[in-house]
Protein backbone atom coordinates (compact mmCIF):
# COMPACT_ATOMS: atom_id res chain seq x y z
CA UNK A 1 0.00 0.00 0.00
CA UNK A 2 1.32 3.48 -0.81
CA UNK A 3 1.48 6.22 1.82
CA UNK A 4 -1.40 8.03 0.12
CA UNK A 5 -3.53 4.85 0.27
CA UNK A 6 -2.67 4.35 3.94
CA UNK A 7 -3.71 7.95 4.63
CA UNK A 8 -7.03 7.37 2.82
CA UNK A 9 -7.64 4.22 4.89
CA UNK A 10 -7.07 6.02 8.20
CA UNK A 11 -9.25 8.96 7.13
CA UNK A 12 -12.08 6.55 6.27
CA UNK A 13 -11.68 4.79 9.61
CA UNK A 14 -11.78 8.15 11.44
CA UNK A 15 -14.89 9.22 9.56
CA UNK A 16 -16.81 6.13 10.68
CA UNK A 17 -15.66 6.30 14.32
CA UNK A 18 -17.90 8.38 16.54
CA UNK A 19 -16.10 10.53 19.07
CA UNK A 20 -16.94 9.61 22.66
CA UNK A 21 -15.26 8.58 25.90
CA UNK A 22 -14.78 4.99 24.73
CA UNK A 23 -13.23 5.86 21.37
CA UNK A 24 -11.01 8.78 22.33
CA UNK A 25 -7.87 6.66 22.75
CA UNK A 26 -8.45 5.02 19.36
CA UNK A 27 -9.11 8.36 17.64
CA UNK A 28 -6.04 9.94 19.22
CA UNK A 29 -3.97 7.05 17.92
CA UNK A 30 -5.42 7.41 14.41
CA UNK A 31 -4.70 11.15 14.33
CA UNK A 32 -1.09 10.60 15.38
CA UNK A 33 -0.66 7.82 12.79
CA UNK A 34 -2.10 10.15 10.15
CA UNK A 35 0.33 12.95 11.08
CA UNK A 36 3.27 10.54 10.81
CA UNK A 37 2.18 9.32 7.37
CA UNK A 38 1.74 12.89 6.16
CA UNK A 39 5.26 13.68 7.32
CA UNK A 40 6.49 10.79 5.14
CA UNK A 41 4.93 12.51 2.14
CA UNK A 42 6.85 15.69 2.90
CA UNK A 43 10.29 14.15 3.44
CA UNK A 44 12.48 14.26 0.33
CA UNK A 45 13.54 10.58 0.69
CA UNK A 46 10.04 9.31 -0.11
CA UNK A 47 9.15 9.06 -3.79
CA UNK A 48 8.48 12.43 -5.35
CA UNK A 49 8.03 14.23 -2.04
CA UNK A 50 9.97 17.01 -0.41
CA UNK A 51 11.43 20.27 -1.64
CA UNK A 52 10.70 22.31 -4.71
CA UNK A 53 13.03 21.42 -7.61
CA UNK A 54 13.65 22.47 -11.21
CA UNK A 55 11.70 25.54 -12.24
CA UNK A 56 10.37 26.00 -8.74
CA UNK A 57 13.41 27.06 -6.69
CA UNK A 58 14.29 30.64 -7.53
CA UNK A 59 16.99 32.97 -6.19
CA UNK A 60 15.70 34.84 -3.16
CA UNK A 61 16.01 38.62 -2.98
CA UNK A 62 14.46 41.34 -0.83
CA UNK A 63 13.73 41.53 2.87
CA UNK A 64 10.56 39.43 2.61
CA UNK A 65 8.65 37.32 0.10
CA UNK A 66 5.00 36.88 -0.80
CA UNK A 67 3.83 33.67 -2.53
CA UNK A 68 0.58 33.41 -4.51
CA UNK A 69 -1.50 30.27 -3.94
CA UNK A 70 -4.81 29.52 -5.61
CA UNK A 71 -6.76 27.35 -8.00
CA UNK A 72 -6.06 27.85 -11.73
CA UNK A 73 -7.19 31.03 -13.48
CA UNK A 74 -8.17 32.97 -10.36
CA UNK A 75 -5.93 35.82 -11.57
CA UNK A 76 -2.60 35.25 -9.79
CA UNK A 77 -0.43 36.17 -12.77
CA UNK A 78 -2.53 39.20 -13.66
CA UNK A 79 -2.04 40.45 -10.09
CA UNK A 80 1.69 39.69 -10.15
CA UNK A 81 2.23 41.66 -13.38
CA UNK A 82 0.25 44.63 -12.09
CA UNK A 83 2.03 44.74 -8.72
CA UNK A 84 5.60 44.25 -9.88
CA UNK A 85 5.72 45.28 -13.53
CA UNK A 86 7.32 41.89 -14.24
CA UNK A 87 5.38 40.14 -16.97
CA UNK A 88 3.88 36.80 -16.00
CA UNK A 89 1.81 35.18 -18.74
CA UNK A 90 -1.93 35.45 -18.02
CA UNK A 91 -4.67 33.80 -20.08
CA UNK A 92 -8.21 32.45 -19.91
CA UNK A 93 -7.10 28.79 -19.86
CA UNK A 94 -6.06 26.84 -16.73
CA UNK A 95 -2.40 26.15 -15.90
CA UNK A 96 -1.02 29.05 -17.89
CA UNK A 97 1.75 29.40 -15.30
CA UNK A 98 3.91 26.28 -14.99
CA UNK A 99 6.87 27.42 -12.86
CA UNK A 100 7.70 29.95 -10.17
CA UNK A 101 7.82 33.42 -11.69
CA UNK A 102 9.68 35.88 -9.43
CA UNK A 103 9.19 39.62 -9.39
CA UNK A 104 10.12 42.49 -7.09
CA UNK A 105 7.95 45.15 -5.58
CA UNK A 106 9.16 48.31 -3.88
CA UNK A 107 6.82 49.33 -1.05
CA UNK A 108 7.44 51.87 1.73
CA UNK A 109 11.15 51.64 1.07
CA UNK A 110 11.21 47.84 1.29
CA UNK A 111 12.20 45.48 -1.48
CA UNK A 112 9.68 42.65 -1.41
CA UNK A 113 9.96 39.56 -3.58
CA UNK A 114 6.72 38.36 -5.15
CA UNK A 115 6.44 34.75 -6.32
CA UNK A 116 3.74 33.93 -8.86
CA UNK A 117 3.07 30.21 -8.71
CA UNK A 118 1.22 27.66 -10.84
CA UNK A 119 -2.39 26.96 -9.91
CA UNK A 120 -2.99 24.01 -7.60
CA UNK A 121 -5.82 21.51 -7.64
CA UNK A 122 -7.56 19.65 -4.87
CA UNK A 123 -5.31 16.80 -3.70
CA UNK A 124 -2.16 18.83 -4.39
CA UNK A 125 -0.67 17.95 -1.02
CA UNK A 126 -0.99 14.23 -1.85
CA UNK A 127 1.00 14.67 -5.05
CA UNK A 128 -1.66 15.67 -7.58
CA UNK A 129 -0.28 17.92 -10.32
CA UNK A 130 2.72 20.02 -9.36
CA UNK A 131 0.96 20.87 -6.13
CA UNK A 132 3.61 19.62 -3.78
CA UNK A 133 6.40 21.62 -5.40
CA UNK A 134 4.17 24.69 -5.46
CA UNK A 135 3.25 24.42 -1.79
CA UNK A 136 6.91 23.76 -0.88
CA UNK A 137 7.80 27.17 -2.34
CA UNK A 138 4.90 28.79 -0.48
CA UNK A 139 6.13 27.21 2.77
CA UNK A 140 9.38 29.14 2.47
CA UNK A 141 7.70 32.55 1.97
CA UNK A 142 7.18 35.23 4.63
CA UNK A 143 3.54 35.66 3.64
CA UNK A 144 1.02 33.83 1.47
CA UNK A 145 -1.68 35.47 -0.62
CA UNK A 146 -4.47 32.93 -1.04
CA UNK A 147 -6.03 34.22 -4.26
CA UNK A 148 -9.70 33.38 -4.78
CA UNK A 149 -12.11 34.09 -7.63
CA UNK A 150 -15.23 35.69 -6.07
CA UNK A 151 -17.45 34.39 -8.87
CA UNK A 152 -16.59 30.83 -7.74
CA UNK A 153 -17.96 29.17 -4.56
CA UNK A 154 -16.41 30.54 -1.36
CA UNK A 155 -15.89 26.93 -0.19
CA UNK A 156 -12.73 27.09 -2.33
CA UNK A 157 -11.16 29.02 0.56
CA UNK A 158 -11.48 26.02 2.88
CA UNK A 159 -10.23 23.62 0.18
CA UNK A 160 -7.04 25.64 -0.31
CA UNK A 161 -6.50 25.93 3.45
CA UNK A 162 -6.80 22.14 3.71
CA UNK A 163 -4.13 21.70 1.07
CA UNK A 164 -1.76 24.01 2.97
CA UNK A 165 -2.62 22.37 6.32
CA UNK A 166 -1.73 18.99 4.83
CA UNK A 167 1.69 20.39 4.09
CA UNK A 168 2.32 21.55 7.65
CA UNK A 169 1.38 25.19 7.02
CA UNK A 170 -0.83 26.79 9.68
CA UNK A 171 -2.71 29.84 8.39
CA UNK A 172 -2.93 32.93 10.65
CA UNK A 173 -2.47 30.81 13.74
CA UNK A 174 -0.17 31.21 16.74
CA UNK A 175 1.94 28.20 17.72
CA UNK A 176 0.00 26.30 20.43
CA UNK A 177 1.18 27.24 23.92
CA UNK A 178 2.17 23.75 25.04
CA UNK A 179 5.47 23.14 26.80
CA UNK A 180 6.90 19.74 26.00
CA UNK A 181 10.03 18.32 27.59
CA UNK A 182 11.07 14.75 26.90
CA UNK A 183 12.74 12.93 29.78
CA UNK A 184 14.60 9.68 30.33
CA UNK A 185 12.41 8.40 33.14
CA UNK A 186 9.57 9.33 35.47
CA UNK A 187 6.56 8.67 33.24
CA UNK A 188 4.18 11.26 31.85
CA UNK A 189 3.66 14.39 33.91
CA UNK A 190 0.69 16.26 32.41
CA UNK A 191 -0.37 19.65 33.77
CA UNK A 192 -2.67 22.37 32.50
CA UNK A 193 -3.09 26.03 33.47
CA UNK A 194 -6.45 26.38 31.65
CA UNK A 195 -9.30 23.83 31.48
CA UNK A 196 -8.91 21.43 28.54
CA UNK A 197 -12.29 21.25 26.83
CA UNK A 198 -11.21 19.48 23.61
CA UNK A 199 -8.77 16.93 24.92
CA UNK A 200 -8.88 14.12 27.46
CA UNK A 201 -6.18 12.07 29.16
CA UNK A 202 -6.78 9.02 26.95
CA UNK A 203 -6.19 11.02 23.79
CA UNK A 204 -2.97 12.50 25.15
CA UNK A 205 -1.76 9.03 26.13
CA UNK A 206 -2.68 7.58 22.73
CA UNK A 207 -0.69 10.28 20.96
CA UNK A 208 2.39 10.10 23.18
CA UNK A 209 2.42 6.31 22.94
CA UNK A 210 2.18 6.50 19.12
CA UNK A 211 5.28 8.76 19.20
CA UNK A 212 6.95 6.30 21.64
CA UNK A 213 7.20 8.91 24.38
CA UNK A 214 6.96 7.28 27.80
CA UNK A 215 8.48 10.00 29.98
CA UNK A 216 7.94 13.72 29.53
CA UNK A 217 6.64 16.92 31.11
CA UNK A 218 3.71 18.26 29.11
CA UNK A 219 2.24 21.55 30.24
CA UNK A 220 -0.86 22.89 28.47
CA UNK A 221 -1.16 26.69 28.67
CA UNK A 222 -3.97 26.90 26.14
CA UNK A 223 -7.19 25.01 25.49
CA UNK A 224 -5.43 22.73 23.01
CA UNK A 225 -6.86 20.21 20.59
CA UNK A 226 -5.29 16.85 19.79
CA UNK A 227 -4.06 18.39 16.51
CA UNK A 228 -2.26 21.13 18.47
CA UNK A 229 -0.49 18.48 20.56
CA UNK A 230 0.54 16.57 17.44
CA UNK A 231 1.82 19.82 15.86
CA UNK A 232 4.05 20.38 18.88
CA UNK A 233 5.39 16.82 18.78
CA UNK A 234 5.97 16.92 15.02
CA UNK A 235 7.75 20.26 15.44
CA UNK A 236 8.06 21.11 11.71
CA UNK A 237 5.00 23.31 11.35
CA UNK A 238 5.17 26.71 9.73
CA UNK A 239 2.94 29.40 11.26
CA UNK A 240 2.23 31.56 8.25
CA UNK A 241 0.49 34.91 7.92
CA UNK A 242 -2.11 34.69 5.15
CA UNK A 243 -4.06 37.40 3.31
CA UNK A 244 -7.11 36.25 1.36
CA UNK A 245 -7.17 38.09 -1.94
CA UNK A 246 -10.73 38.04 -3.29
CA UNK A 247 -10.22 38.78 -6.96
CA UNK A 248 -12.56 39.68 -9.84
CA UNK A 249 -14.98 41.83 -7.81
CA UNK A 250 -15.83 43.54 -11.11
CA UNK A 251 -17.81 40.37 -11.87
CA UNK A 252 -20.19 40.54 -8.84
CA UNK A 253 -22.88 42.83 -7.47
CA UNK A 254 -22.47 45.39 -4.67
CA UNK A 255 -24.70 43.22 -2.42
CA UNK A 256 -22.40 40.25 -2.89
CA UNK A 257 -19.40 42.48 -2.23
CA UNK A 258 -20.92 43.51 1.13
CA UNK A 259 -21.05 39.85 2.17
CA UNK A 260 -17.50 38.93 1.27
CA UNK A 261 -16.16 42.01 3.07
CA UNK A 262 -16.93 40.23 6.35
CA UNK A 263 -14.29 37.54 5.86
CA UNK A 264 -11.37 38.15 8.25
CA UNK A 265 -7.95 38.93 6.71
CA UNK A 266 -9.55 39.32 3.29
CA UNK A 267 -9.21 42.09 0.70
CA UNK A 268 -11.60 42.28 -2.26
CA UNK A 269 -9.82 43.48 -5.41
CA UNK A 270 -9.92 43.46 -9.17
CA UNK A 271 -6.56 42.65 -10.70
CA UNK A 272 -7.70 43.62 -14.18
CA UNK A 273 -8.94 47.04 -13.08
CA UNK A 274 -6.39 47.54 -10.27
CA UNK A 275 -9.22 48.15 -7.81
CA UNK A 276 -8.45 48.38 -4.09
CA UNK A 277 -4.70 47.73 -4.44
CA UNK A 278 -4.02 50.32 -1.71
CA UNK A 279 -5.88 48.26 0.89
CA UNK A 280 -4.21 45.07 -0.33
CA UNK A 281 -0.73 46.57 0.03
CA UNK A 282 -1.51 47.95 3.49
CA UNK A 283 -2.73 44.52 4.65
CA UNK A 284 0.40 43.00 3.13
CA UNK A 285 2.61 45.46 4.96
CA UNK A 286 0.93 44.80 8.33
CA UNK A 287 1.14 41.02 7.85
CA UNK A 288 4.84 41.15 6.93
CA UNK A 289 5.65 42.78 10.27
CA UNK A 290 8.59 44.85 9.05
CA UNK A 291 10.29 47.86 10.63
CA UNK A 292 11.88 50.81 8.88
CA UNK A 293 15.04 52.30 10.31
CA UNK A 294 16.24 55.72 9.17
CA UNK A 295 19.84 56.72 9.57
CA UNK A 296 20.68 60.10 11.03
CA UNK A 297 24.12 61.64 10.66
CA UNK A 298 25.31 63.34 13.87
CA UNK A 299 23.75 66.80 14.21
CA UNK A 300 21.66 66.45 11.06
CA UNK A 301 18.11 65.45 10.23
CA UNK A 302 17.34 61.80 9.48
CA UNK A 303 17.37 60.68 5.86
CA UNK A 304 13.70 59.79 5.40
CA UNK A 305 14.11 58.83 1.74
CA UNK A 306 15.85 55.46 2.16
CA UNK A 307 15.08 53.35 5.22
CA UNK A 308 16.88 50.15 6.14
CA UNK A 309 14.07 47.61 6.41
CA UNK A 310 14.31 44.71 8.85
CA UNK A 311 12.03 42.01 10.19
CA UNK A 312 10.49 42.90 13.54
CA UNK A 313 11.80 39.75 15.20
CA UNK A 314 15.36 40.53 14.04
CA UNK A 315 15.89 44.28 14.31
CA UNK A 316 18.49 44.84 17.02
CA UNK A 317 21.32 47.34 16.52
CA UNK A 318 23.45 44.31 15.64
CA UNK A 319 20.97 43.14 12.97
CA UNK A 320 20.98 46.67 11.59
CA UNK A 321 24.77 46.73 11.26
CA UNK A 322 24.78 43.31 9.59
CA UNK A 323 22.20 44.49 7.09
CA UNK A 324 24.49 47.35 6.01
CA UNK A 325 27.81 45.51 5.90
CA UNK A 326 29.28 42.52 7.76
CA UNK A 327 32.38 44.56 8.69
CA UNK A 328 30.57 47.42 10.42
CA UNK A 329 30.35 45.64 13.75
CA UNK A 330 34.14 45.56 14.11
CA UNK A 331 34.39 49.38 14.21
CA UNK A 332 31.08 49.97 15.94
CA UNK A 333 31.03 51.78 19.29
CA UNK A 334 27.47 52.81 19.97
CA UNK A 335 24.30 54.08 18.33
CA UNK A 336 21.51 56.35 19.45
CA UNK A 337 18.09 54.87 18.76
CA UNK A 338 14.84 56.83 18.52
CA UNK A 339 11.45 55.18 18.15
CA UNK A 340 8.52 53.50 19.86
CA UNK A 341 10.42 50.50 21.25
CA UNK A 342 13.12 52.31 23.22
CA UNK A 343 12.93 53.06 26.94
CA UNK A 344 13.84 56.72 26.45
CA UNK A 345 14.35 58.78 23.30
CA UNK A 346 17.09 58.44 22.24
CA UNK A 347 18.41 55.30 23.88
CA UNK A 348 22.12 54.55 23.68
CA UNK A 349 22.78 51.13 22.15
CA UNK A 350 26.13 49.76 23.36
CA UNK A 351 28.65 47.76 21.41
CA UNK A 352 28.18 44.03 20.98
CA UNK A 353 29.90 41.28 22.91
CA UNK A 354 32.62 39.73 20.75
N1 LIG B 1 -13.21 39.73 -14.59
C1 LIG B 1 -11.95 39.64 -14.19
N2 LIG B 1 -11.12 38.75 -14.78
C2 LIG B 1 -9.85 38.69 -14.35
C3 LIG B 1 -9.36 39.50 -13.29
N3 LIG B 1 -8.07 39.18 -13.06
C4 LIG B 1 -7.75 38.23 -13.95
N4 LIG B 1 -8.82 37.91 -14.73
C5 LIG B 1 -8.88 36.96 -15.86
O1 LIG B 1 -8.77 35.64 -15.37
C6 LIG B 1 -8.10 34.82 -16.31
C7 LIG B 1 -6.95 34.09 -15.65
O2 LIG B 1 -5.98 35.01 -15.25
P1 LIG B 1 -4.50 34.57 -14.87
O3 LIG B 1 -3.81 35.77 -14.33
O4 LIG B 1 -3.87 33.84 -16.00
O5 LIG B 1 -4.82 33.53 -13.70
P2 LIG B 1 -3.81 32.57 -12.91
O6 LIG B 1 -4.40 32.41 -11.56
O7 LIG B 1 -2.42 33.09 -12.99
O8 LIG B 1 -3.97 31.22 -13.76
P3 LIG B 1 -2.98 29.94 -13.82
O9 LIG B 1 -1.58 30.43 -14.01
O10 LIG B 1 -3.47 29.20 -15.02
O11 LIG B 1 -3.18 29.19 -12.56
C8 LIG B 1 -7.63 35.75 -17.43
O12 LIG B 1 -8.53 35.63 -18.50
C9 LIG B 1 -7.69 37.13 -16.80
O13 LIG B 1 -7.91 38.15 -17.71
C10 LIG B 1 -10.27 40.45 -12.70
O14 LIG B 1 -9.94 41.23 -11.81
N5 LIG B 1 -11.53 40.45 -13.18
K1 LIG C 1 -4.85 31.16 -16.43
MG1 LIG D 1 -0.76 32.17 -13.67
Amino acid sequence: MTTVEKIKEIETEMARTQKNKATSYHLGQLKAKLAKLKRELLTPSSSGGGGAGVGFDVARTGVASVGFIGFPSVGKSTLMSKLTGTHSEAAAYEFTTLTTVPGVMQYRGAKIQVLDLPGIIQGAKDGKGRGRQVIAVARSCSLIFIVLDVSKPLTDKKLIENELEGFGIRCNKEPPNILFKKKDKGGLNITNTVPLTHLDYDEIRAVTSEYRISSADISFRCDATVDDLIDVLEGNRVYMPVVYVLNKIDAISVEELDLIYRIPNAVPISSNHEWNFDELLEKMWDALNLVRIYTKPHGKLPDYSAPVVLKRDACTVEDFCDAIHKQIKAQFRHAYVWGSSVRHNPQRGESFPR
